[in-house]
Parts: structure tokens; sequence; C-alpha cells
């Protein structure tokens, strides 16, 4: 049984300990169905005989219902139905539905929270970490970069854009782990802030034409070093990417986690390795194995970890043509910003 199913019967126990009738119609569709055994009969009978209905339908709910199978849920709803219960049956959906709307009430808040969050904090770069002061637009300097994909075992190379970072390569399925090596300085946390910044422009409205960062209902975008100490992916979300007054809990980000299509960015492995058990359990596939997971790391720190990932590329240094596309963004967006600089001083 799905788990929001065990919480619409957790939730409605007092209600429907109060309003059920195990009646012999409703028996008669249960055991039909195969809801119930004769044996769960006999049991649920005598303690309809020696206690009372309350506590026969109680030990239903708790004991029988919650293990008898992803359809028990739907099985049991028609089977009210049809024995004169479908007052009991309705409002068991009707709580679904509200909770359902709910849901997608928190997901609609984290998905923006997580966009404005990208918006704000992602839209320069600083070419010159010494010099915090000096920023660029992101979007106004960003070159195309080119990568080189590992397409077998054998380590036989192609070279692929970052629209085909997420295309499925040597099978059909889309990859699940995703590692970006390259060197340092060469523009791997520059792809990373591109990825998560574009997610957080909403849309691409279908120019991409391939299965672009807006395929995903949401990205999270991490350093490694925000797993440290975080027990899941959630509390790290809650601590690294949303403000401290957002009322999402942990345990609601878990929920929306797992049920929606999840790009998890993590920059910079070499950096924050040691002792990040949360995000070798995240490499291995041991939490979260159907998300998308994309790793960014300098060479040679993941030498260990290689068979987990199903597409490997490495960041190549500018050939002739980005380095003069390079030159000619930096230069076009230092020419207007010194302009706007003599302008607000005159
Ligand atoms: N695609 C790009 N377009 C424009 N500028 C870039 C690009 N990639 C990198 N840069 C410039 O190079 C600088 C260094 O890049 P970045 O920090 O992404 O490298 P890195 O590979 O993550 O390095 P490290 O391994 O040291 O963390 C950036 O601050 C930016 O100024």
């Amino acid at each position: 049984m799905e788990d929001h199913h065990k919480e619409c019967l957790l939730k409605n126990r007092s209600f429907m300990c109060r309003e059920i009738s195990l009646s012999t119609g409703l028996f008669a569709k249960l055991t039909e169905s195969g809801v119930i055994t004769d044996e769960h009969l006999q049991k649920l009978q005598n303690i309809i005989r020696n206690e009372t209905m309350a506590a026969a339908v109680l030990y239903f709910l708790t004991e029988l219902l919650p293990k008898r199978g992803p359809e028990a849920f739907d099985l049991f709803l028609k089977a009210l139905c049809e024995s004169e219960q479908r007052h009991v049956a309705e409002r068991l959906k009707q709580w679904m539905s509200d909770d359902c709307s709910e849901d997608a009430g928190t997901f609609e808040g984290l998905r923006s929270e997580l966009q404005s969050y990208y918006k704000r904090k992602l839209a320069s770069i600083r070419p010159m970490p010494w010099l915090q002061s000096i920023y660029l637009n992101l979007t106004d300097v960003f070159v195309e970069r080119q990568l080189k994909l590992k397409t077998n075992y054998k380590g036989d190379e192609r070279i692929v854009t970052m629209d085909d970072l997420f295309t499925p390569q040597e099978t059909e399925e889309i990859p699940r782990r995703l590692l970006i090596e390259g060197n340092p300085g060469i523009g791997k946390s520059t792809i990373c802030q591109t990825l998560a910044h574009e997610w957080g422009k909403q849309s691409c409205g279908g120019h991409c034409g391939t299965l672009c960062v807006h395929s995903f209902d949401l990205v999270l975008y991490f350093h490694a070093g925000d797993f440290i100490d975080e027990e899941s992916v959630a509390h790290a979300v809650q601590k690294h990417l949303l403000p401290s007054d957002c009322r999402i809990t942990t345990s609601e980000l878990q929920g929306i986690i797992e049920a929606k299509n999840v790009l998890i960015i993590v920059d910079a492995f070499d950096e924050a390795n040691a002792g990040n058990r949360t995000l070798d359990r995240l490499i291995k596939g041991d939490i979260l194995r159907h998300k998308t997971l994309l790793i960014t790391s300098r060479p040679n720190f993941l030498e260990n970890k290689q068979r987990h990932f199903e597409s490997r590329f490495t960041v190549e240094g500018y050939d002739e043509e980005e380095q003069l596309e390079h030159v000619k963004q930096l230069s076009s967006t230092f020419i207007v910003g010194a302009q706007s600089a003599a302008e607000g001083e005159c």
C-alpha cells in the first residue's frame, strides 16, 4: 500500500471506527476481491463477538489492510461503496484529494523559492575571485562549453555539447549518475551555475529541442561541502537552499524529492569528499537512486567510484573558437560597463 493511503487510514481512523460496519455484505466484497482471506474473516468475526465492532474495525485498519498489497486501498473503497457505506468511501476520497492539493501547493512553493534563489544568487560570476567587488552578468559572458564524453569501458571518446548532458548514451535509459571532471579553473563550477540558473528562469519554451535542464521538476544545486554533517538531501536543502523562515518541513521535502523528477547538482567533489557520508550514499545509489545526480570534480578524485557513473565527461580546454568567443563576450561586457560608469560620472 502506498504511503499516502496509509496516511489516509491513519488520519481517518476514529471516523472509520465510528462509521464502518463490518457487515456480511462488506465481508463478502472484501473476501471476493482478495483484500482479506477466510482466516482473516474468522479473526475479525471473533473480535466482533468477544469485543466490539469498533475493535474489529481498528484491527482491520491497522493489522490487515495496510499489509494487503498496492491494490488493497482502492478495493476497500469499492467494497465500501458496494455494501451501502458509500459515505465512508466518499469521505476518504475527499481527504485524499484535499491532501494532494496541499502537497501540490507545497511543491509549487518549494519550486518558486528555489527558482528565485537561483535567479538572485547565480546571476553573476566573479572572474577574479580575489576581487569580489568585480562581477559580470553570467548570461552575458557565458561561453558554451564542449565536453568530452567517455563512451564505453574501453575509454572511447566523443565531443558533445552541454545540450547532450542528459541524453541517453549507451542505453535507452536517461543517465542517473553523471560525472564532469576537469582541471582547476577549467569551468566546472560555471557549468553547474549555468544549469541551475537556466532552470531558475523557468522554461526554455521547448527551444532546446533536447532533454534539457527544464525537463526536471526540481533542480537542487549544492557544493559538495553542503552535505557534510547532513543526514539526508532534504536536510541539506533546508539548510543551504531555503531561507530560514521557510515553513516547508524536512519530511515534506523528502516526500517531494522522492515523488518528483529531480536533478541534484553537486559541485567540487574534490573539495569536500572526506567523511561525506550522505554524498557517498548518493553516488552509490544507496539513496535516491532514481534521481539524476550530476557531480563535478577535478580529475582522479573518484577513481574507485567510476563504476557508479553512467555518463562521464571531461571539460576540455578552450579551442580557438571558444577563446575568441570568450574574449568577444568579455570585451563587450567591459565596454558596456565602462560606458555606463562614465555616464554615471557625468
Ligand atoms: N563557460 C564559461 N564562460 C565564461 N567564463 C567562464 C566559463 N567557464 C569558466 N569561466 C571563467 O573561469 C573562472 C573559473 O571557472 P570555474 O570556477 O567554473 O572553474 P572550475 O573548473 O570549477 O575550477 P576549480 O576546479 O578550481 O573549482 C570563472 O570564474 C569564470 O570567470
